[in-house]
């Protein structure tokens, strides 16, 4: 997307770091809306939703729901609404516009416009048809539209140009990505992120990469969405101290614990995704019989050699075993503790569209707070972080700062940073910390 210099310029105001002002962020919002001539009469939203009608939302964020809506051109849309009640949402809200107003590729979610409509704020996405990755790797039911689930006895289904089979077993079943597809959502994700962190106008770090913030189009091609919490990067800075926010089980340790963010987190957040995209197993909810969570898992396969185990066995069939292995080795890279050792994702994406001639040895991933957990806090069910929900960490051969303080993303957060420490707060559902 080519922009006149002074809009760029009048957009990256707002993002210098520190306080804003809510009244500035609803002025600058109106008037990119205006300049940009992408802005929705709310009447059209209205009536694209039919008034926001229940049968077509799409889920619920951190911002307040979302609907499916369809213009009146034929276009579909997802309609993000700000909660009223939503104080963090407000900005998170208005980041989101201005950072997507700048960006367009591929495997970022396209924002079509916004609608600021007296109380009202709601942002107009491009919808995209197989929404987001985590209701399709971990759920139980195959959900392919707002009004139309497959159950787990469903046999199979075909879609789009691909086959998706419903894999049935007793205690769980879910909708298959072969191989094939799942590698292509790794490139894409890599190849999204790559783009946001080299190649766009400016550095912007995501910070809340995971499966359901990777929306699927119909023809599997994954887009990054969700960029409430992303932030510009000063070019001449490799991290900067800031609160913490993010989604636990994604989470780098030197963010958790120290508040420094570089794009090496988003990095971090990849390698997680990588893992639970080959294992078919969501991070924050994985623990296998030895209490071993899903990282620590694939490193200890890896070192004796056995890393095919890791993988979902739905995949026995369409896996290619040597880029299997490849991609595991490259999420445990990624899931180092110390930053400075992961690859870039430039890095990443040369390594998958060739076949790497030798990949260096991962050190053994560092989950934050893992280790504290096992023995002070047996699992209940109502875990609200990585660490809590992750299982035992030996944190040998891990950056000796992070070992030293690796208690649970609770506790962690009380010896971040004062910047990072004094607005963090963790949402007990185990989504987001939510800050104050
Ligand atoms: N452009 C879109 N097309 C189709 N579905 C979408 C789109 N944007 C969001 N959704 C769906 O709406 C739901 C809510 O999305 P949203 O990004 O607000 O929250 P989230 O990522 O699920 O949670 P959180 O905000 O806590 O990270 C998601 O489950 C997603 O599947």
């Amino acid at each position: 997307m080519t922009k006149p210099k002074s809009l760029l310029q009048n957009l990256m105001k707002p993002f210098k770091f520190g306080s804003r002002k809510g009244g500035e962020n609803e002025e600058d919002l109106e008037k990119i809306a205006a300049q940009e001539q992408k802005h929705f009469a709310f009447e059209t939203l209205v009536s694209a939703t039919k008034d926001f009608h229940p049968s077509n939302k799409l889920g619920e964020g951190g911002f307040g729901p979302v609907y499916k809506g369809k213009l009146d051109d034929g276009r579909e849309i997802a309609v993000k609404r700000l909660s009223h009640s939503s104080r963090q949402g407000k900005n998170e809200f208005t980041t989101e516009a201005k950072l997507l107003a700048r960006v367009q590729h591929r495997n970022v979610v396209s924002l079509l416009g916004y609608c600021v409509h007296d109380m009202e704020k709601l942002l107009v996405y491009e919808y995209v048809v197989n929404e987001s990755l985590d209701k399709l790797l971990f759920s139980k039911y195959l959900h392919l539209s707002s009004s139309m689930f497959f159950h787990v006895d469903s046999p199979s289904s075909e879609i789009g140009s691909h086959n998706i089979f419903v894999v049935q077993s007793k205690s769980n079943s879910k909708a298959h990505l072969d191989w094939r597809q799942r590698f292509d959502i790794i490139m894409g994700i890599a190849r999204g992120l790559q783009y946001l962190h080299e190649d766009s106008h400016n550095v912007i770090i995501h910070r809340d990469i995971k499966a359901s913030n990777i929306l699927l189009d119909d023809r599997w091609v994954p887009k990054i969405a969700d960029f409430g919490m992303a932030r510009l990067f000063p070019e001449d800075q490799t991290h900067i101290n800031t609160r913490v926010v993010g989604t636990n089980g994604y989470m780098a340790p030197e963010y958790v614990i120290h508040g420094r963010l570089s794009v090496k987190a988003d990095v971090y957040s990849f390698g997680v995704l990588v893992l639970e995209l080959i294992s078919g197993q969501k991070n924050s909810a994985f623990i296998n019989a030895d209490y071993i969570n899903l990282l620590d898992w694939a490193y200890k396969l890896y070192k004796e050699g056995e890393t095919m185990e890791i993988m979902d066995p739905t995949l026995a069939t369409s896996a290619a075993a040597e880029l299997v292995k490849t991609c595991i080795h490259i999420g445990l890279l990624c899931t180092q503790g110390e930053p400075n050792s992961r690859p870039t994702m430039r890095q990443i994406v040369l390594w998958l569209c060739k076949k790497p001639g030798h990949l260096e040895e991962p050190t053994r991933p560092v989950v934050p707070g893992s280790r504290y957990r096992r023995s002070r806090r047996p699992r209940t069910g109502t875990s609200s972080t990585a660490g809590t929900s992750s299982g035992h960490f030996d944190s040998r051969g891990s950056d000796s700062s992070t070992s030293s303080s690796n208690t649970n993303t609770v506790t962690a957060s009380a010896s971040v940073s004062a910047s990072a420490q004094s607005s963090t707060r963790v949402d007990p559902y185990g989504k987001r910390p939510v800050s104050s």
